[in-house]
């Protein structure tokens, strides 16, 4: 029964949300699902009329022009019912388009508000894709409402209403018809709810099975895709037995309503004929109500098969939709800081989902316009100290200070950053440099000084139309090198406005002797600001202020290259074993 109740709660949460979106199309949506519930009402009642009038007819005590009179009457109000479910289906389509749009921006826009550290949560990560999928049944989950309230409702009240007025227990007889459609409505919801719980795990693995399959060259070449094809037909073959599960207990329950529904209009079929019988209700009335018969349960077994069956398969997935975009979250009132002067406090990290400390107690004092360098072995923490620096993962214990402000009250306005996993966005060039500040007016001068340091050569013969060049084959634009597209991310981070950048290693596709070039111009580039660099090649860390040397998530070393070399440690070791391979 909980279930029932959810199942109602949200298809009214879904029906709400999709009125705040587009309430005059909504509304107008409505009225048409209830003058065309009233339409059928009407044909049941002329329908009666005529064959009355035409008995009459047949008996000589009526004028024939009366009963032609209620023939067109009746074909009028077919057509016109006919008309509004023509309207109502393309409106629908029309209306589906304009929620859709809403649906997804406030999805995004949720999105857009969660902490980087959910997107390293499987658990947020599932709760996303959940949600995803829940949006796109939304508006079918808010239409099947609607017309369950207008066209149905409408449809049922005012039929049972002309079946009181011929006998009160036909009336009571047709609403029973509706019980086993209730409760079946129950076990479905609560079956398919349990299916989109226990099934999105399998769904999310088999995509991505899929796309190492389809998406990398890599797995090809390796000969990888025979055993990738295992994998992904072992999870696809478990996900279709839950499905197919949950597909028999769901057949079986709607055999059953079937039946019972069944038995339902033959008893209301013995009714009508005893009533006739007893001359209680006229040939005409029974006529009618025979002829409509078949009309209700049309009706009814949309409703049960279609609509009500389709919701309860989804309403699973509109309430982790619902549930998401509702979700609280903390508002937090931000304020604009100059971020040069940043001061870490026995700061440890934790991922979520692991159990270890990935960086411990870390103190470390950035201060104004100095370029440091981070280095260490694979795994020590660099990149996770720099998104922590960033302030896209807040520290598990300790404290980050801005200006001896907490960084959980700065705005990120004023950061940049460019990673090694960069975006290579299928945009223009101009696009891609000016993605951080598209919506202000581009610094065309800024743009192409850039461009000139950091080696993007605007006049080549590959940038066609300089800055106006499509890049990316996505959409059928020019295809870079590696390094070409790591040349343009680093142009992005440093175009942004910024008082404080990082550089996570965006160098590797770069060949060494242009790397050099390009960190000193990037060294160049920062003056004024406070730089962070992070590099394996020990010989780039030289042009840095301070070199911060990283070992199993602590800070083990910091000085000058020279200052680290004569102290004959960490630093040293590493650099010397680099040296050994150039000499
Ligand atoms: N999303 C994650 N979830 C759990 N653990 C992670 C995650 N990302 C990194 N780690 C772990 O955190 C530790 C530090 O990783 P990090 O990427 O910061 O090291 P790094 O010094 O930048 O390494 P590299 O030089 O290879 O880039 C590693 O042991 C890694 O396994």
């Amino acid at each position: 029964m909980e279930n029932f109740w959810k199942f109602i709660s949200y298809s009214i949460k879904s029906t709400i949300l999709m009125f705040r979106f587009e309430p005059w199309r909504m509304l107008l949506k409505s009225l048409f699902a209830f003058l065309y519930g009233v339409s059928w009402t009407l044909q049941i009642v002329l329908l009666q009329t005529f064959f009355d009038s035409a008995q009459r007819v047949s008996e000589n005590t009526e004028n024939i022009s009366n009963c032609l009179v209620i023939l067109l009457g009746m074909i009028l109000i077919y057509c016109i019912g006919q008309i509004l479910q023509g309207v109502d289906t393309c409106y629908s389509e029309i209306l589906y388009i304009k929620t859709k749009k809403h649906i997804n921006l406030r999805l995004f826009k949720k999105i857009d508000t969660m902490s980087s550290l959910s997107f390293e949560d499987i658990d947020e990560l599932e709760k996303i894709n959940k949600a995803i999928n829940g949006g796109n049944f939304a508006f079918g989950a808010s239409v099947i409402l609607i017309d369950t309230i207008f066209f149905y409702s409408t449809y049922f009240i005012l039929t049972s209403g002309y079946l009181y007025t011929l006998s009160p227990l036909l009336s009571v007889s047709v609403l029973a018809i509706f019980i086993p459609c209730f409760i079946s409505n129950i076990i479905e919801t609560k079956g398919f709810k349990n299916l989109e719980e226990t099934s999105t795990p399998m769904r999310r693995e088999c995509e991505y099975y899929e796309s190492c399959i389809i998406d990398t060259r890599e797995t090809r070449i390796l000969g990888a895709t025979h055993y990738f094809n295992q994998l992904y037909f072992s999870s696809l073959k478990k996900l279709n037995m839950l499905v197919l599960k949950a597909q028999l207990k769901k057949n079986l329950i709607r055999l059953i309503v079937g039946v019972i529904t069944i038995l339902g209009y033959g008893v209301i079929l013995f009714m009508l004929v005893k009533l006739v019988l007893k001359q209680e209700i006229t040939v005409g009335a029974f006529s009618a109500v025979l002829a409509s018969i078949s009309m209700v349960f049309t009706f009814m077994s949309d409703i049960i098969s279609e609509r009500i069956g389709w919701a309860a398969e989804t309403m699973g997935t509109v309430d982790n939709y619902i549930s998401f975009i509702f979700e609280d979250k903390k508002s937090d009132s931000k304020i604009y800081q100059d971020t040069r002067n940043i001061k870490l406090q026995d700061v440890s990290f934790k991922y979520p989902c692991s159990e270890k400390e990935v960086l411990k107690n870390i103190n470390l004092s950035l201060t104004d316009n100095k370029t440091i360098a981070i280095v260490g072995e694979n795994g020590s923490g660099k990149s996770t100290l720099a998104k922590i620096l960033l302030g896209l993962y807040p520290p598990t214990r300790g404290q980050i200070l801005v200006n001896d402000i907490s960084m959980c009250d700065i705005d990120s306005r004023n950061y940049s950053a460019v990673f090694q996993k960069f975006c290579k966005y299928q945009m223009t060039l101009k696009e891609n440099i000016c993605i951080a500040d598209i919506s202000k007016n581009i610094d065309y001068d800024e743009v192409h000084n850039i461009c000139n340091q950091i080696g993007i050569t605007l006049s080549s013969d590959k940038l066609v139309n300089g800055l106006d060049t499509f890049i990316g084959r996505e959409f059928d634009g020019i295809e870079l090198s590696g390094g070409q597209w790591q040349r343009i991310a680093i142009a992005r981070g440093i175009y942004r406005e910024y008082d404080f950048i990082i550089l996570d290693e965006p160098t590797s596709a770069i060949d060494p002797l242009e790397e050099f070039n390009l960190y000193n111009t990037f060294s160049k580039l920062c003056t004024e600001k406070t730089a962070i660099i992070i590099t394996h090649r020990l010989g780039l860390a030289k042009i840095a202020d301070a070199i911060i040397v990283m070992k199993e998530g602590n800070i083990v070393e910091m000085g000058t290259h020279s200052e680290l070399i004569s102290k004959d440690g960490e630093y040293k070791h590493l650099f010397d074993t680099q040296s050994k391979w150039y000499f």
